[in-house]
């Protein structure tokens, strides 16, 4: 199963960046979700890996071969590859073993393996007893676990997988996660998942490369991508996450020293002295008597899963409202003493002033589970 090695891999469609000086190296085996809002050339990337596309500049490599680059590209035929859509492509008229033999067959290989090799993909995907169904009479998600087994009979080193739950039910989509997990963690091979949706990607992947405007903004696994964000959009992106302006007075041993308007903490991260984005999750907050980090007034409640999941605006700092998890219910307007006990601290860019940042939330919606483009 290779390693990918992608170095400045850009693709450009009439002057518009499709995909930007793209670099990573993913290990062999792993599970990459390419995460990030409609636009932003997640497709555009796994076409170029699929070898449907072919980049403009920049080089990728399974292991030691280069598949595209100056020398050339290679044919998606060439790469030993396995492709799975969201429309799952199934010929209605065949039956699921007819479905997985014919790629076996277009390989010539002989009757005795064909049949051990579906046997193999029908316990893998959990579908054995379903053999000579046809595909309309399978459900949704059992037609994508039909198109999953098609593509591993052919024992492909890399799988891609574009959107492949985007037609299921949420319900569906959620036991389908945990499917592919399986099945990956089964075969070894390598997965490449394109997916819109942040909880679909960290559920399933181990690793998450977050892209925006045809760019890599991040790619880490999971914990790194929740824990310690590197840009602001992907501090909000993941896990309903908020930001605040900080002022970083010192950072030493990756432990920085902030003022949080008037109120100054010690938070992990690495930003030098100067303006800063102090990253946190609803979970990070806690109520206190008195004397918090920061105060604010609830706004609304939600009563979710038991607890009360309370908006408030904080006071004293220009910007949207914050969410915390509260055991009781509040009347609007009550003024709440919060108390930080994680978050990451990132440098903040020049342009991005605290003023302008308020402003700028102001006009979402919070807690969205949106990358702004
Ligand atoms: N064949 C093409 N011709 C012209 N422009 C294209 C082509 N393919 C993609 N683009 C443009 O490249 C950019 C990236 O598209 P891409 O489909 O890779 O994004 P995406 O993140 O997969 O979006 P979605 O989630 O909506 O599928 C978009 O601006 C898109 O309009």
């Amino acid at each position: 199963m290779p390693q990918l090695t992608a170095r400045n891999l850009s693709k450009t469609f009439d002057g518009v960046r499709a995909v930007d000086a793209v670099s990573f190296v993913i290990p062999d085996g792993a599970f990459l979700a390419l995460l990030g809002p409609s636009g932003c050339g997640k497709t555009t990337l796994l076409r170029i890996i699929a070898g449907l596309e072919a980049p403009d500049g920049g080089e990728l490599h399974f292991d030691d071969l280069a598949v595209a680059g100056p020398h050339g590209v290679l044919p998606p035929e060439a790469r030993r590859l396995g492709m799975v859509f969201q429309s799952y492509a199934l010929w209605p008229h065949m039956s699921v073993r007819g479905n997985i033999e014919f790629g076996l067959k277009v390989q010539k290989l002989p009757a005795a393996e064909r049949r051990r090799r579906i046997e193999e993909v029908l316990e893998v995907v959990g579908l054995v007893g379903h053999a000579e169904r046809r595909p309309h009479e399978l459900s949704g998600g059992q037609r994508q676990r039909v198109a999953l087994a098609r593509s591993l009979a052919l024992r492909p080193r890399l799988i891609l997988l574009d959107e492949p739950l985007a037609n299921l039910d949420a319900h569906l989509r959620e036991a389908m996660l945990a499917e592919f997990r399986r099945i990956h963690s089964m075969t070894g091979a390598t997965f490449v998942f394109v997916t819109h949706d942040q909880e679909e990607a960290m559920a399933v992947a181990t690793r998450v490369a977050v892209m925006k405007s045809g760019r890599l903004e991040q790619l880490g696994t999971p914990e790194d991508l929740y824990r310690r964000p590197q840009t602001e959009s992907v501090a909000r992106f993941i896990g309903r996450g908020r930001t605040l302006p900080v002022e970083v007075l010192a950072e030493r041993d990756g432990l920085c020293t902030v003022d949080l308007a008037g109120t100054v903490l010690k938070v992990a991260g690495r930003a030098p002295a100067g303006p800063g984005w102090l990253c946190f999750h609803a979970s990070d907050l806690a109520r206190v008597p008195q004397r918090g980090h920061l105060a604010g007034e609830v706004v609304n409640q939600i009563f979710q899963n038991g607890i009360y999941t309370t908006e408030l605006v904080p006071l004293g700092i220009d910007v949207e409202t914050l969410s915390l998890a509260l055991p009781e219910r509040l009347a609007p307007g009550t003024r709440v003493e919060v108390q930080l006990s994680g978050g990451w601290v990132i440098p903040r860019m020049p342009s991005a002033t605290p003023a302008l940042a308020g402003a700028a939330a102001g006009g979402r919606q919070a807690g969205a589970n949106v990358m702004e483009p």
